[in-house]
């Protein structure tokens, strides 16, 4: 089976993507924002500033043409950073209505919004009509660009209300380094993927501190019974924080020197500023807009997510970081399997 995909985000992730699904056969479109990204990939088969060492298949088409990527298009892939996803929506939507076939919509971006706290999902429910947004799959799971990039093995989650769609995701992305499982638990599986980048800034912190592993353990365990908290309240099953997009998410981005907002933290954590950072890294850190974002849900539905409030606190109110850690040892004493506030 053949088919086209309009891969939205020529970014890191984005690039990595269009290169898997070409390699497994199919048409991909990959749409970006900038002329000269676009001019390198189709010409010199690279896209430098974002993977340094990666030969994209010659066969993987770069475009700024939003209308031709989403002509005859079987699926649409978003890998965009989650503040650009409503506006790019908002022009898509008019180019759609005038086609024939409507694509299956698919978001590999992992965020909450600023504003209005919503899920990629509940974005994509506000912008397109109700059919199309009901179909929607969502790719999540433990996956440096990377490592992708070099076939390392690697497994995800794909979740979508419709268990079709989802296995039909899963067919067009699964190959001998790429495995997927499938999740009808939307909820868990965007916010396992979106809120674990604050917990990632939180481990990059306490690393660059030169904390040890004790205490990246107990960050991350704590961390995942956080999110837990909240996505239960959310109407999240518990368990999906066990799986790829839960647990297996926050290893890989509390561990490895490719994660942007690990790496956000670790120099926040030597000492540099917020401002220098965001702009020296020259791509998405996701955790720090889903920290204000998590920060008001939480206040909204009064939740008690003590790590990332504390992280919520050193990224907007320029707290101090050993402040917020020994307030963060010295809370009350606690049974480990209270779940409740
Ligand atoms: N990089 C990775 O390994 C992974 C990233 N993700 C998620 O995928 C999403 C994208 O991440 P990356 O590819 O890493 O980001 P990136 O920063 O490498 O690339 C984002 C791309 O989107 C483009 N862009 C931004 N606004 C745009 C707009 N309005 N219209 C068109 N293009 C626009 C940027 O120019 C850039 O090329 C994020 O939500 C991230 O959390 C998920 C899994 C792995
Ligand atoms: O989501 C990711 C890995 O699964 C990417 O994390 P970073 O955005 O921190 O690089």
């Amino acid at each position: 089976m053949s088919i086209k995909i309009g891969v939205l985000g020529a970014g890191s992730w984005g690039t990595v993507l269009a290169d898997l699904l070409v390699n497994n056969g199919h048409q991909v479109e990959l749409w970006g924002n900038s002329q000269a990204i676009a001019d390198e990939i189709n010409t010199a088969h690279t896209n430098r500033h974002y993977l340094p060492e990666f030969e994209i298949n010659p066969r993987v088409h770069a475009s700024l043409d939003l209308n031709e990527t989403l002509q005859d298009a079987d699926a649409v892939l978003f890998v965009l950073p989650t503040a650009a996803i409503r506006s790019v929506a908002e022009r898509m939507r008019p180019i759609l209505a005038t086609l024939p076939k409507q694509p299956l919509l698919i978001s590999a971006t992992k965020g909450l919004e600023i504003g209005t706290h919503k899920r990629i999902s509940q974005i994509i429910a506000d912008e397109f009509p109700e059919a199309l947004a009901k179909r929607l799959v969502i790719f999540s799971g433990p996956s440096h660009a990377e490592n992708v990039a070099t076939h390392d093995l690697t497994s995800l989650t794909v979740a979508s209300a419709n268990l079709k769609d989802a296995e039909w995701v899963q067919s067009i992305f699964m190959n001998d380094y790429f495995r997927l499982y499938t999740n009808d638990d939307m909820v868990g599986v965007e916010l396992g993927g979106a809120l674990k980048n604050v917990i990632a800034i939180g481990a990059g912190i306490l690393h660059g501190l030169g904390y040890g592993d004790n205490a990246k353990a107990a960050l991350m365990t704590r961390g995942i019974a956080e999110i837990s908290r909240l996505g239960v309240k959310m109407g999240a099953n518990p368990l999906t924080f066990m799986g790829l997009s839960g647990i297996g998410d926050l290893i890989v981005t509390c561990t490895s020197v490719n994660s942007r907002n690990w790496r956000c933290g670790n120099a926040l954590g030597q000492g540099q500023k917020l401002d220098d950072v965001l702009k020296n890294m020259g791509m998405v850190v996701e955790g720090v807009g889903t920290a204000e974002a998590a920060h008001e849900l939480c206040q909204k539905l009064q939740v008690d997510t003590p790590i990332s409030e504390s992280i919520y606190r050193v990224l907007y109110e320029d707290a101090d970081i050993h402040a917020e850690i020994s307030k963060l040892m010295q809370r009350d004493g606690r049974n480990e399997m209270e779940f409740v506030n």
